[in-house]
């Protein structure tokens, strides 16, 4: 099987060869033993059933009709280059584990057999031991095959396949059977194969030539696939998705080259095999292929007749010189959007990136991006799972993509690279996590990336501006000017999470919010913003969270402030209020929540105080009896409000207590996360002065003596808690006494003597069979029409 042996050595002759009789035998002889290997290596397999997920992920992919197939090849690139890279990581520690010879030779091979439609890529990296193949490629689930076909469903994308984890099964678009074998240094050589039918099998591997180490997937092409078949295909593929893999990619190659008549092509061969067997480097090759051509020179004197010959070669199809390695300058935006898919299995151009050197104590280079789109599960699996999109390289050499210590969570969707030549080469991972460098490397990066946000958001600001200016002249693009937008659709729920967990950098966080407000109509606006429309005198920056806008906006709690024409910001979002527990204050204003008790307006002066004293007394009365009515242990008192215009009363929380809508949030944690408890606030019921109802209930109480005030008022101050506790937010604890004190006022006011409701059982009886007589005919009448429609068919 010339083709298998081709795994061993970078020279083959695989028996393609024109111009022989026996070609055509070779090629059926070939197909034969393919074909007899396949079915050996599929009976004597040990069977393992798919995990239940994978099974439907693969019928998916068996049967898409996805046209871009081609991601097949990215993907199992991009999984030999990950394999290379934890093979050298290691090596790295014990160099005994490259072993000697072709096996220590990290690059991925790619060739064909054109006879038996199959398509073979191998590497030389870590390989899977049995226990891996079954794992691996198999039987463990993975949360991503579950996103991922909840994104098919959905009408996905199968080029976001990457980014889920799952890959491998890719290679299924385009073939109907896969065999992937593989040695690991801890193994025996073993085949994993399958034909996407809901099982795979596994063997120790009798049927191939010896790896030494790594990986190779023998591809049988789908009949549909064959375009994957043939050399210039292949080389145009392998081309566009290896150009940033740091480890060589060889393509064998079919070429033309001149035989001289009197020498037997076998011999040749022979010479060639001889040469390989030497172990000869790929540029010694070279030079002898020079040596030959000086040969030629000296028998020019004597021409010799020729013929061509086809023969096969292994062409490198990358440089893997590291791109961030040349000058920002020398490279075009199409390499680093190409280096950005490369590195991040996205396949949409990055939002934008920058690419750096740091000089000083700690030296590194990176190429930092900021992705278009988040992670499918960024936020979802936020605090389980980390992301792994910025990787560590010491000196070229690929570390770890895992590390915490390079970049905080709240900014882990940042892809890229960081390459250090401070960091130490040949220590484990563990150690290099205790280095002093990489925190440095950590601030520098994080400072980049708040950078180049910051960067997007000033360019939004200032086309806000130049377009309320009527200006054009070196008005950045439409592109630059909508790109923030974009980033805050996307990530601005990770700059809120940066406020709660990055006090560093906080304040440079609090520039980056956007939100709406009283004053911002339909669009978004920053505090810096906010700040320039204060009014004179305005102390705080006031802010409401709830469910929307509009429920915010009509909110009792604004709705003084809003009389007064302050602006107040209405956010929306669950984070929000989480946010501002721990944004005190900015540009040395403090943010008031509209719904806590301690909101001023403005400092008020002698007249205004006396006044306010003055009102307290009047209503005394009525709110401490208030507060004994109503008998509710969460009720701290009763208050005369100065925030309310047209609303009765409201229910607000203290300073330093939750508010409803942070209850709201809250109570839902503790429904959806099982054993979590939640333990409502202190409130203060604020009553408005002015208010018809207030004053009514006030006379009506001032009229009455101690023990002979009414119950219909007693009944009204209950009623009128409640209804402010629902418009305040939050959910009254007693449902069922609301409604019935409810109805009592609507009897009232209806003049009805009495709520009690005769039922007669006998009649609701009836009212049963009735139903049941009704659904029956309805039933006897649908049949009757069916029956009708298929007479007439
Ligand atoms: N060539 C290979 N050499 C060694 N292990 C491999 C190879 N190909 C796949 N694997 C193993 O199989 C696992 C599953 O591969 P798969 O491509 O489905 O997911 P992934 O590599 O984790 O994610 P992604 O597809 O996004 O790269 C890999 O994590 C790796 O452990």
């Amino acid at each position: 099987d010339t083709a298998v042996d081709a795994t061993a050595t970078p020279k083959v002759d695989n028996g393609v060869s024109s111009g022989h009789a026996t070609a055509t035998d070779a090629t059926s002889i070939h197909r034969e033993n393919e074909a007899m290997s396949k079915q050996r290596v599929r009976d004597s397999g040990e069977q393992f059933a798919f995990q239940a997920e994978v099974t439907r992920l693969m019928d998916i992919i068996i049967h898409s009709l996805y046209s871009n197939k081609d991601i097949f090849l990215r993907e199992l690139i991009s999984n030999a280059s990950d394999a290379l890279d934890k093979i050298r990581f290691l090596s790295l520690t014990d160099k005994s584990v490259l072993g000697d010879g072709d096996t220590a030779n990290l690059d991925i091979k790619i060739w064909l057999d054109p006879a038996s439609k199959v398509l073979y890529i191998r590497d030389r990296g870590i390989g899977m031991t049995k226990d891996d193949l079954i794992k691996n490629l198999g039987t463990i689930a993975k949360s991503g095959t579950s996103a991922f076909l909840e994104q098919m469903q959905k009408g996905g994308d199968m080029n976001l396949i990457g980014q889920f984890g799952v890959g491998f099964y890719s290679v299924y678009l385009v073939a109907d059977y896969v065999e992937v074998v593989s040695k690991h240094n801890d193994d025996a050589q073993y085949i994993w194969s399958s034909t996407a039918d809901g099982s795979f099998a596994i063997s120790e591997d009798t049927e191939n030539e010896p790896l030494g180490r790594g990986t190779l997937i023998k591809i049988h092409l789908k009949e549909e696939a064959q375009e994957y078949g043939t050399e210039a295909k292949l080389k145009e593929l392998v081309q566009r998705y290896s150009e940033f893999i740091n480890f060589p990619i060889y393509l064998q190659t079919e070429k033309e080259v001149e035989v001289p008549v009197e020498e037997e092509p076998e011999e040749e061969a022979a010479k060639e095999d001889d040469k390989e067997e030497e172990g000869k480097e790929d540029e010694e090759e070279e030079e002898g292929a020079e040596d030959d051509e000086e040969e030629t020179k000296e028998e020019e004197e004597k021409p010799k007749a020729t013929r061509k010959e086809k023969k096969l070669d292994w062409e490198l199809l990358n440089d893997n010189k590291a791109i961030w390695l040349r000058k920002p300058s020398d490279v075009t935006e199409e390499e680093y959007q190409k280096f950005y898919k490369a590195v991040s299995k996205d396949y949409t151009d990055a939002l934008t990136y920058s690419h750096f050197r740091a000089e000083g104590d700690v030296e590194f280079r990176s190429i930092l991006y900021i992705p278009s789109f988040s992670p499918y599960d960024f936020y979802d699996k936020y605090y389980e799972k980390a992301q792994h999109g910025l990787k560590l390289y010491v000196r070229r050499v690929f570390i770890s993509d895992d590390m915490k210590e390079l970049i905080p969570r709240y900014l882990s969707f940042v892809k890229g690279i960081v390459d250090s030549d401070t960091l130490p080469l040949n220590v484990s991972r563990e150690m290099l996590q205790q280095e002093a460098a990489l925190k440095t490397i950590k601030k520098k990066v994080v400072r980049k990336v708040l950078d180049m946000i910051r960067k997007m958001a000033e360019t939004e600001v200032k086309c806000k501006d130049m377009e309320e200016k009527g200006e054009t002249e070196d008005k950045p693009t439409e592109k630059e000017c909508g790109q923030y937008a974009k980033f805050w659709e996307q990530f601005g729920r990770a700059i809120k999470l940066g406020i709660i967990e990055d006090t560093t950098n906080r304040n440079r966080l609090a520039k980056l919010l956007r939100f709406q407000t009283s004053k911002s109509g339909d669009k978004l606006t920053t505090l810096d913003e906010y700040i320039g429309r204060m009014k004179e005198g305005q102390k705080s920056i006031y802010y409401l969270a709830g469910t929307s806008k509009e429920e915010v906006a009509g909110s009792p709690f604004v709705e003084q402030l809003l009389r007064k024409g302050y602006e107040v910001i209405y956010f929306t979002d669950v984070l929000d209020e989480y946010v501002m527990g721990h944004l005190l204050d900015y540009d040395d204003r403090k943010f008031s929540n509209a719904s806590k008790e301690d909101l001023k307006l403005t400092d008020k002066d002698e007249v205004e105080k006396k006044k306010d004293k003055e009102l307290k007394e009047q209503f005394k009365d009525l709110t401490k009896w208030w507060k004994k009515v109503v008998d509710d242990s969460k009720l701290q008192g009763v208050k005369v409000s100065n925030r309310l215009a047209t609303t009765p009363c409201i229910v607000v929380t203290g300073k330093y207590g939750n508010s409803a809508n942070m209850e709201r949030i809250m109570r839902a944690q503790a429904f959806s996360r099982p054993g979590s408890s939640f333990t409502p606030t202190q409130r203060t019921l604020e009553i408005n002065p002015r208010h018809p109802l207030i004053v009514a209930l006030k006379d009506k109480l001032a009229a009455a003596t101690e023990d002979s005030v009414e119950e219909s008022a007693v009944a009204t101050a209950r009623l009128l808690y409640e209804t402010a506790l629902l418009e305040s937010g939050f959910v009254p604890d007693d449902a069922k006494a609301f409604s019935q004190r409810m109805y009592g006022v609507l009897k009232d006011t209806l003049g009805v003597d009495s709520l009690d409701v005769t039922l007669e059982e006998e009649e609701a009886a009836d009212r049963e069979e009735t139903d049941e007589a009704d659904a029956k005919e309805a039933e006897a009448e649908e049949k009757k029409e069916e029956a009708e429609e298929k007479d007439e068919l």
